[in-house]
């Protein structure tokens, strides 16, 4: 026989060997990748259901409808037909965020790199082995008795906004409208700052520092409504190289533009500032015991030092996770200009507006700061303590609820790494009618998690789960939860090795502030009763119905409680 045809032959039988188990492959991983999972018909083969979900009127109302119709577990469309699985289902959300092992699923490329223009080479960029060492120096920075020390940076903070706001009102009986949300901004920007750097940015004092300045209205600039364009690039992200993709992201597009500059200040400015603390800690200035020592860069910079070499960050490294606490912390919005938006200052807008409609629970709260203020004149000490706010049940249970109603981060999406099984919770009905309790996954499949969504499920939180109620945490029957995230039970702070590292931090700051301001001022809705609406940004920013071009706004009337002022605000 002709050598020729042999070979050919030989060659024709391997190439259809290796069609056939590519093939075979890829069905597998197809029925093994909720294939059979329902979810709603796609508007468009392009964009999938993408669009509508980062325009949506309100965070959470198509999650909401797709909820009603699908149960906890989900599939819609991305651009070019690939399926993304919706999760609001607590066991499969634990088993996502799982510890075992660490790290089965990963954030994806669009997300990490989103975080690269705005922070560099931080802890939301990194992953598997590499997150694990960023997160074993940055742990200790924000561990429960590091933060414990920075209740003092916070009560001051927050003393200065109720001066601030005594000043404004003058001899008026109240302020009839105050937009609060660029406050809280400001508020939270000057406690991060001394925190993190030991460094006064001024905010509060409306100082318009290069440093204020670049970080102004940043997510509603670089992330509320992507255009359709930007979608689609992004939608390839994960088949460029890593190093093509950074050069691409460099390329003259306004909104990567933006981050960058954000980024080169920022960078700038920590950079400065951890060469000048490295040089104290050489010369032996700062140490464990002084005050100057207990900022985040400080503990960072000890905490690298003593590190293992091989486990070490580089300086780079270190400047992208201050710009990472300063990002995560804060962000900056001014009433003048839209606005831009952050996690504690969001958080802190979204309570107060639920309080001032809420006047009884406000009162509560009131009275039970006014009976610990009592205690702690009583036994001779200047301000609360942690154990004084922890102790605080309305307080507290108004914190709990309002990261359960209104989650600023309401979205937590992730890439499968492996293969796996999702286990759930409640089973789901597929497209061929069978119930299941488990959903495979195909390493590659795309997830998100909506913490908006559990959050909200009836069946956890009771039957009013989409209504602010805060003494749901008096009555809560704990049996019904599945112990999930870092603080109680929500998924605000996402969950595992990934969750929030700041949300001591922010709990603690929130606890301060919300304690001040309810003591010195009653807050109610203005006269106008403006529609505020939870406009979608990566974050849910506060914006007034048919006013968007206003940026973020939380409009107060602010009427001082009537007794004694106390000496520090005069
Ligand atoms: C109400 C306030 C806050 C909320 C709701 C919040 C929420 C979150 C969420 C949901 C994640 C996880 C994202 C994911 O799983 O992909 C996260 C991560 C993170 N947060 Fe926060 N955060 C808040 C405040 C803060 C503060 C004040 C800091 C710093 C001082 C901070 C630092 C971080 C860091 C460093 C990470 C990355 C953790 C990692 O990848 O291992 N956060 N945050």
């Amino acid at each position: 026989m002709d050598p020729i045809k042999i070979r050919s032959g030989v060659s024709c039988v391997i190439l259809a060997i290796i069609l056939y188990t590519a093939w075979h492959k890829y069905k597998r991983r197809r029925a093994r990748s909720c294939e059979h999972i329902r979810g709603p018909p796609s508007p468009s083969y392009i964009v999938g259901h993408i669009v509508e979900l980062t325009r949506q009127g309100e965070v959470g109302d198509l999650e909401y409808q797709w909820m009603s119709e699908f149960g906890w577990a989900w599939k819609i469309k991305h651009c070019l037909g690939r399926d993304v699985l919706f999760l609001a289902d607590p066991k499969a959300s634990t088993n996502i965020h799982r510890l075992v092992s660490g790290y089965n699923y990963s954030r994806t490329t669009d997300s990490k790199f989103i975080s690269w223009l705005l922070m560099g080479e931080s802890i939301l960029f990194a992953d598997h082995s590499e997150h694990a060492r960023i997160r074993r120096t940055m742990d200790p920075a924000l561990s429960s008795a590091r933060v414990r020390a920075f209740l003092p940076i916070f009560q001051r903070s927050a003393k200065k906004l109720c001066g601030k706001w005594r000043k404004e009102l003058g001899d008026r009986p109240s302020l009839p409208s105050v937009n609060v949300a660029p406050w809280f901004s400001r508020l939270t920007l000057d406690a991060i700052c001394e925190a993190g750097f030991d460094f006064n940015c001024g905010a509060l004092d409306d100082d318009m520092n290069e440093f204020v300045r670049v970080y102004k209205n940043m997510f509603q600039d670089s992330m509320m409504h992507p255009t359709t364009g930007s979608l689609l690039f992004r939608h390839f992200w994960p088949y460029i190289p890593d190093s093509a993709l950074r050069a691409l992201v460099r390329l003259p597009i306004k909104q990567f533009q933006r981050m960058q500059h954000a980024l080169r200040t920022i960078n700038g400015l920590s950079g400065r500032l951890i060469e000048h603390r490295k040089a104290r800690e050489r010369m032996g200035l700062d140490s464990e015991e002084t005050e100057r020592s207990k900022d985040l860069m400080s503990i960072l910079v000890r905490a690298n030092t003593s590190e293992n070499p091989k486990y070490r960050l580089t300086d780079n490294e270190m400047i992208a996770q201050m710009a990472t606490f300063l990002l995560a912390g804060a962000c900056v919005r001014d009433s003048r200009d839209p606005d831009g938006h952050e996690t504690s200052a969001g958080t802190l807008d979204w309570l107060f507006w639920e309080l001032a409609k809420d006047d009884n629970y406000q009162r509560k709260m009131r009275e039970e700061i006014a009976a610990a203020r009592g205690a702690v004149m009583g036994r001779g000490d200047a301000d609360f303590s942690v154990a004084d706010l922890e102790s605080m049940v309305y307080v507290n249970a108004g914190i709990k609820e309002i990261m359960r109603l209104h989650p600023i981060v309401y979205l937590l999406v992730r890439v499968a790494d492996k293969d796996d099984v999702i286990p759930l919770s409640r089973p789901v009905t597929t497209t061929t009618g069978e119930i299941v309790n488990e959903i495979p996954i195909a390493k590659g499949q795309h997830i998100s998690i909506s913490s908006w969504g559990y959050n909200r499920l009836p069946e956890v939180w009771g039957e009013d789960a989409h209504s602010w109620n805060p003494s749901r945490f008096f009555t809560m029957d704990k049996e019904k939860q599945i112990n999930l995230g870092v603080f109680a039970n929500l998924l605000t702070f996402g969950g595992g090795n990934k969750a929030c590292l700041g949300w001591r931090f922010s709990v603690l700051e929130i606890q301060a502030v919300v304690v001040e301001l309810i003591e010195n001022f009653e807050f109610t809705l203005p006269d106008e009763r403006p529609e505020i609406q939870r406009v979608p940004a990566g974050v849910t920013i506060p914006m007034i119905k048919n006013k968007w071009t206003l940026g973020s706004q939380m409009p107060l009337r602010i009427t001082p409680v009537k007794g004694e002022v106390p000496s520090q605000l005069i």
